[in-house]
């Protein structure tokens, strides 16, 4: 059941806002730099930072239109690590790339996370110092000195930005596991572990279209007496026993809910009347047969009920007054039974 957004969606939504962040603000900075590098003369340079501003504007188009913005991360990381790696190794505008490559190549990490941005990191790390070090002639040459100092601070500056995102990842994920726990807790009964009245307004809320389903109201017969005469102790532990009859009888897409102190409400999809009515039977004889032992007495104890229809004419407000009706007239005709509205 889902209530609320999961913390791998608002993952995928940081990561589709800093793709349509990078590409608005980055397309800007390569057209500008690719215009520059062609009017200096640099043509190269030029065609290099036009073709990646077309690659930024196809990926952001393409981000707009799918779900999962993750194949997109990877390619935009892909492309700026291309991006920065060129800069780096052909020196840019006079040997100034290498100061655009340490941004280009932190933007790569923060596009893909930390345990993908780590491997992608250390690639560029190996991969730059193989051609640095190396002296090809395509490298633009820079000291011994320099080449040590760009490698080292590259480094450097990698830790720094893959411990933040760990640290970030990491406080994150406790936030969000507290407030997933809270808010199971807000919709969950604490004694039996079935939804509470807020738990079955966010279920049918989730569900959106609401499907033809049977409404059940169950009620424990003399409840009250049962609490005075064995305790509430005893009573709770009858509480819980009904919660798992019922739990055993019905399928996960169906509503199970304490819907009050000692009242259930059912609501059961992609079924008819008839064979929900023979559901509820079993449950009702699985309930009355339990040997519930008190100072080594089997004590048996039962439930009334009423059962009403949910569909698209009724709203849920008015199918559940009608199974509250029946499940009153169950009770003022001896209790220990189950009426349905026809
Ligand atoms: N043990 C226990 N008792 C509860 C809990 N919640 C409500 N109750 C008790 O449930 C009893 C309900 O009593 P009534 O509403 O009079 O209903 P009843 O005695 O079952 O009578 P009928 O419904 O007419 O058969 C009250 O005594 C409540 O204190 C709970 O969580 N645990």
């Amino acid at each position: 059941m889902n209530f609320g957004r999961t913390p791998e969606e608002i993952e995928n939504e940081r990561k589709r806002l800093l793709i349509h962040a990078f590409s608005g603000l980055g397309s800007i900075f390569l057209f500008v730099f690719g215009s520059l590098s062609i009017l200096d003369g640099r043509p190269f340079l030029g065609s290099v930072l036009f073709g990646c501003f077309g690659a930024v504007i196809v990926l952001s188009i393409v981000a707009r239109k799918i779900n999962n913005v993750q194949p997109v991360s990877l390619f935009l990381a892909l492309l700026l690590f291309l991006l920065s790696s060129f800069l780096l190794l052909r020196g840019g505008a006079s040997g100034t790339g290498v100061y655009w490559s340490y941004s280009v190549s932190m933007l790569m990490v923060l596009v893909v996370g930390p345990k993908t941005g780590g491997i992608y990191m250390g690639l560029y790390i190996i991969i730059n110092s193989i051609f640095i070090f190396g002296n090809f002639s395509f490298t633009y040459q820079y000291s011994g000195l320099e080449s040590s100092r760009i490698i080292a601070t590259s480094i450097t500056l990698y830790v720094l930005i893959l411990a933040s995102e760990w640290i970030r990842i990491g406080s994150y994920s406790a936030i969000s596991r507290t407030s997933e726990s809270h808010r199971n807790m807000a919709s969950t009964d604490s004694l039996t572990g079935l939804l509470n009245r807020h738990g079955v307004k966010e279920a049918l809320e989730a569900k959106k279209i609401l499907q033809p389903a049977v409404l059940i109201l169950l009620d424990i017969d003399n409840f009250k007496k049962i609490n005075d005469s064995y305790g509430h102790d005893f009573g709770d532990s009858v509480l819980v026993k009904l919660s798992e009859i019922i739990m055993s009888h019905t399928k996960g897409g169906d509503i199970i809910a304490r819907w009050g102190g000692e009242e259930y409400l059912l609501i059961l999809f992609d079924t008819e009347l008839d064979p929900s009515k023979v559901l509820v039977s079993k449950i009702k004889n699985d309930f009355k047969n339990y040997p519930f032992e008190w100072e080594g007495a089997s004590i048996s104890v039962t439930f009334s009920g009423g059962i009403s229809t949910l569909n698209s004419n009724s709203s849920f407000t008015q199918s559940i007054t009608l199974a509250d009706k029946k499940l009153y007239s169950a009770k003022d005709s001896g209790r220990d039974r189950i009426v349905a509205y026809l």
